[in-house]
């Protein structure tokens, strides 16, 4: 038997996802997802996404393996694409919902709450941001502290580096420019640095106004990818506590464009869309 799935992507970050509502023990091993996601032999995806029961206050719940087969806690255009993923299975079954709708989502980074609007875009509570070096992970400051502008050296350079975690670890760069970082070759070095022991996902961020920015990322698990929502949450908090930002901006990533708001409840909110590319089944 092949595995049924439909393919989405949040601009351009793509994902294949599996309906796995009625199992809780996951029917996906890592190598599976590494030969899923493969895009000259499988589908082609940056991850894979599994739509799970949900337990307790929650509707459903998220997995999601990185195109490496490791699993992270969180997704940001990939609990977009599930919620869209979830709404089109309803859909299906019968049971459309009305728009707006919002699920709440069990993640292994909290819960997770996903509005679809009658616009078509997706706003997604994304929780509070996680500050401290013990919560990130990062050896760059002493558990209880902050990582804001630290120095941190790669590729036998300076870096002033401030660490998000929004479900996941993220590494937030400054720089007057992104278009010429080589991110192939500085991202896995950030991604592997001892100072993160559980690796991180890494940005570069350019300012070009207080409610715009513009990023680049290399994603923990899958490289180099076109947008990275948790990502754009992490730089928008990285932004405003090093006095860059407004609380709400546009980040422009090569995808294209999300609205972040950092809300004064000390939520994040994330808006942007989740796209249907086509559905399938995997050969046997
Ligand atoms: N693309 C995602 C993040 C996916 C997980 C990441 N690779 C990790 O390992 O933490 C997003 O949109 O947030």
């Amino acid at each position: 038997m092949g595995i049924a799935f439909r393919k989405y992507h949040g601009l351009g970050n793509d994902f294949i996802l599996i309906d796995h509502r009625q199992q809780v023990e996951l029917q996906v091993s890592p190598q599976q997802a590494i030969e899923l996601c493969d895009r000259n032999f499988g589908i082609g995806a940056d991850g894979v996404i599994l739509a799970l029961p949900g337990q307790g206050e929650a509707d459903y719940a998220m997995r999601i393996l990185n195109s490496d087969g490791s699993e992270p806690e969180m997704c940001g255009n990939g609990i977009r694409c599930l919620a869209q993923f979830l709404a089109d299975l309803e859909t299906q079954d019968g049971q459309s919902p009305e728009l707006p709708h919002t699920y709440q989502i069990h993640t292994l980074g909290g819960i997770m709450r996903p509005q679809l609007r009658p616009d078509g875009q997706v706003r997604v509570d994304m929780g509070e941001p996680r500050l401290l070096a013990q919560d990130i992970p990062t050896t760059l400051a002493t558990a209880d502290d902050k990582v804001v502008a630290q120095p941190l050296t790669v590729a036998g350079q300076d870096w002033a580096v401030t660490c998000v975690n929004m479900g996941n670890p993220h590494c937030i760069t400054f720089v007057d420019d992104v278009e010429p970082i080589p991110l192939a070759d500085l991202g896995p070095q950030f991604e592997h640095h001892p100072a993160f022991p559980q690796r991180s996902n890494t940005e570069f961020v350019q300012v070009v106004r207080p409610d715009y920015l513009k990023m680049r990322v290399w994603e923990r698990g899958a490289g180099a990818t076109l947008a990275c929502g948790t990502g754009a949450c992490a730089l928008l908090v990285a932004a405003v506590l090093n006095g860059k930002a407004d609380r709400a901006a546009t980040v422009e990533l090569p995808g294209g464009c999300l609205q972040i708001e950092w809300g004064q409840d000390n939520r994040v909110y994330m808006t942007g869309p989740a796209t249907l590319v086509f559905s399938g089944e995997t050969a046997a």
